[in-house]
């Protein structure tokens, strides 16, 4: 069925009303609650609409119009001329027809000579940086006023807020500099400098910027300089607007960019002269390469012709040049609806919210799942199943949802709760308290951790097992030859030496090498579990200090805390603790160990320091107190220190005593010590105790 003109009418009302919300959101608010693609769609559809049927152009059209006009709550600057905004290129035919309307622009308008056998336009190419365009004004040489591009007429008086920004020069090195020099470019956040500022709004609990333009652009609209101030704002010059510098270069846009270069303004080093339309689109595909290795991030390139009185002689049409175009590159953003979230469970037991999606193109290609990276994520962008969310896909980067888009939630969106059971294995989900990501518990049996468990187990520092590397364990794994780390003492030579590439001898080399394992360590057989957060040094104390597995396994968290305390590494005690009882809380990992035990895999129950046959901890039984000042332990470290291997501190001594600890001005306790015979120890012999 055919459209009715009134229907176009009404879909040309409805996006001009559209677009208007999102220029709104996105140069007055400096918040965007869509992609830019999404935003190109609707003025695309506009601008088609409206070019066959040019009576429904209305004046106010977005179309017609750059920009936003200027908030009142700055001054306002009127320029003198226009910053307008520029014509858009997606796609290598668009600009072949930009470069063949130049073509056909230069001879129709050229006198017979030069021009009309032009048949390679000469263009300058430059990146297209995403940030906001502004425009600084030199009197004399210094920074006089500096605006934005507001609605290309007249703009916002940034001048505070620009003169913040170190790349600017606040005075032209001129000995004789110009009446009046206009400078215009743009103001950008580097991505560096992008991440660091949303890491720290986070830190302080607010609100994070979509992308370095949006940051940019929030940074420099502040009312108060102090603030745009501590924002790290670049700048990069590309034009000049009025100007009576007579040493300006007339010839081309390049030569000009050099001049500007030579005044100490930022011109990007990517800026090349081409030729005609093969070096545009070289150019294009080179910056395209480059794009993520670039510090600040660019939408596309842009093409001006070179000469300026080719420039000249081609004009304007209403919102933007005719001598330049913009080429985009493929957008990194996009729309489109979250069907579903699925949990993934990693190597090392995070588990990892997946988005399914419908199909959407971004990126380059058709994406179907993003990562929501953790709960904490989630919760923190509130996204819900059946959101309209952005995703993003930039260069290598797996694809992940950025954000909801909140004004398109459907009602019963479903808001999605992280499993309590992993879903591959079964065990207990927990989520330590300062971590956004949740783990499953099941380390030593889970199928998805399988490999990691093993390779850890059999790893030098673990129980040591020579030429058991990623590759074998994997096969091993995939041919279901072993589950657990305790299946590798069940191996038997026929089933290791049908892998792929394993002769005979290396097989049982590394039967020899699993049998010579099972003599080992405790601290290392602690270390070979993968408890989270439990490294070698951990698990070396934790060995020294409870001397048997099963004291490990039966400590609670404050034993637990009271050993790591002695580590002195601040504020992890709580954590570590409930990582590890966590960890032997799960059925199955105490059967995986009770397995490996029955294997025969053992270690001498005497390493502890000097923990004795059958006693808990070396100190138990033994009462100390405590007096005076101790040279180079405070008392708390010291009480700390004899608790942890199960020493008692007592306030008072009685004949129970076995210890008084006695630094510089000792009380009546110590003279008590004396009087009732009791053994006194300075520090270093309270130390020697402990050793
Ligand atoms: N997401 C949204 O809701 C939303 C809303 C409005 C606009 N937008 C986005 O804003 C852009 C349109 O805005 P626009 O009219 O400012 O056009 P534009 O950003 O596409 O192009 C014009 C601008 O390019 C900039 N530029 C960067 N490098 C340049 C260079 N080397 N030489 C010359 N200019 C250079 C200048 O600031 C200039 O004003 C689009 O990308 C659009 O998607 C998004
Ligand atoms: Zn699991």
């Amino acid at each position: 069925m055919k459209e009715s003109i009134h229907d176009i009418s009404h879909r040309a009302q409805v996006l001009r009303a559209e677009i208007e919300l999102h220029n709104y959101r996105y140069y007055v608010l400096d918040n965007p609650s869509i992609p830019d693609a999404e935003y190109d769609r609707l003025l695309r559809e506009l601008q088609h609409i409206e070019q066959d049927f040019p009576q429904l152009i209305t004046t106010d059209s977005p179309t017609q119009r750059v920009g936003a006009a200027p908030l009142k709550a700055f001054a306002q600057i009127t320029h003198a001329i226009p910053m307008l905004s520029l014509s858009n290129a997606f796609d290598d035919s668009e600009v072949e027809a930009f470069d063949r309307r130049v073509g056909a622009g230069l001879a129709l308008e050229a006198e017979p000579v030069a021009w009309t056998v032009l048949d390679s336009v000469e263009y300058t190419a430059e990146p297209k940086f995403d940030g906001l365009a502004v425009s600084l004004r030199y009197e004399n040489g210094d920074f006089k006023t500096g605006a934005t591009r507001g609605d290309g007429y007249a703009g916002e008086d940034i001048t505070l807020n620009l003169r913040t920004i170190r790349s600017i020069p606040l005075r032209l090195p001129l000995v004789h500099p110009p009446a009046l020099l206009e400078v215009r470019g743009e103001v950008l956040m580097l991505k560096k400098d992008f991440q660091r500022l949303n890491q720290q709004q986070l830190a302080k609990g607010e609100k994070e910027f979509a992308n370095p333009r949006n940051a940019a652009a929030g940074s420099l609209r502040q009312l108060d300089p102090g603030i745009t101030a501590t924002r790290h704002l670049t700048f990069f010059a590309y034009g000049i607007g009025q100007c009576d510098d007579a040493d300006l270069p007339q010839d081309t846009h390049y030569r000009m960019l050099q001049y500007l270069s030579a005044l100490h303004f930022p011109v990007s080093q990517e800026c090349r002269v081409v030729s005609g339309l093969a070096g545009l689109l070289d150019y294009y595909q080179a910056i395209g390469a480059k794009r993520d290795a670039l510090p600040y991030a660019i939408d596309g390139v842009v093409y001006k012709v070179n000469s300026l009185a080719f420039q000249e002689k081609l004009g304007f049409v209403s919102r933007a040049p005719r001598f330049a175009i913009a080429h985009k590159f493929p957008a990194q953003e996009a729309i489109t609806q979250l069907l579903d979230i699925d949990v993934q469970v990693g190597r090392t037991g995070a588990l990892t919210p997946v988005a399914r999606l419908h199909p959407v193109f971004v990126g380059g290609v058709t994406v179907t799942n993003a990562t929501l990276h953790n709960a904490g994520e989630i919760e923190r962008k509130d996204v819900r199943i059946g959101d309209t969310v952005i995703v993003r896909r930039a260069g290598d980067v797996i694809p992940e949802v950025v954000a909801v888009v909140a004004e398109k939630r459907p009602p019963g969106a479903l808001v999605f709760t992280m499993p309590e059971h992993c879903p591959v294995c079964g065990a207990k989900v927990v989520r330590l308290s300062d971590e956004a990501i949740a783990r499953c518990t099941g380390g030593l049996f889970c199928p998805a951790q399988r490999k990691q468990a093993i390779l850890h187990f059999a790893s030098r520092r673990a129980l040591d097992i020579e030429g058991l590397g990623d590759k074998l364990i994997d096969q091993m794994v995939d041919h279901a030859i072993i589950r657990t780390p305790a299946d590798l003492y069940k191996l038997g030579l026929a089933a290791l030496a049908s892998l792929e590439r394993m002769a005979e001898k290396s097989a049982g080399n590394i039967l020899r090498a699993i049998e010579k394992s099972k003599h080992t360590t405790l601290a290392r057989f602690i270390y070979a579990l993968g408890i989270r957060n439990v490294g070698e040094a951990t698990a070396k104390d934790l060995a020294a200090y409870l001397g048997s597995l099963d004291q490990l396994i039966a400590a609670d968290s404050e034993r637990l805390q009271q050993i790591l305390r002695l580590q002195q590494i601040p504020d992890i005690g709580p954590v570590v603790a409930q990582s590890i009882v966590d960890f032997f809380a799960e059925a199955h990992n105490r059967e995986v160990i009770e397995q490996l035990r029955a294997c025969g895999v053992h270690w001498d129950e005497h390493e502890g320091k000097s923990v004795q046959n059958g006693q808990t901890a070396p100190l138990s039984g033994k009462t100390f107190v405590l007096t005076g000042t101790l040279p180079a332990m405070s008392r708390e470290e010291a009480k700390e220190k004899i608790e942890a291997l199960g020493g008692k501190v007592s306030g008072s001594v009685s004949e129970k005593t076995d210890y008084v600890v006695a630094g510089a001005d000792p009380g009546s306790k110590y003279d008590k010590a004396v009087s009732i015979g009791v053994t006194i120890l300075d520090q270093a012999g309270l130390e020697a105790l402990l050793k």
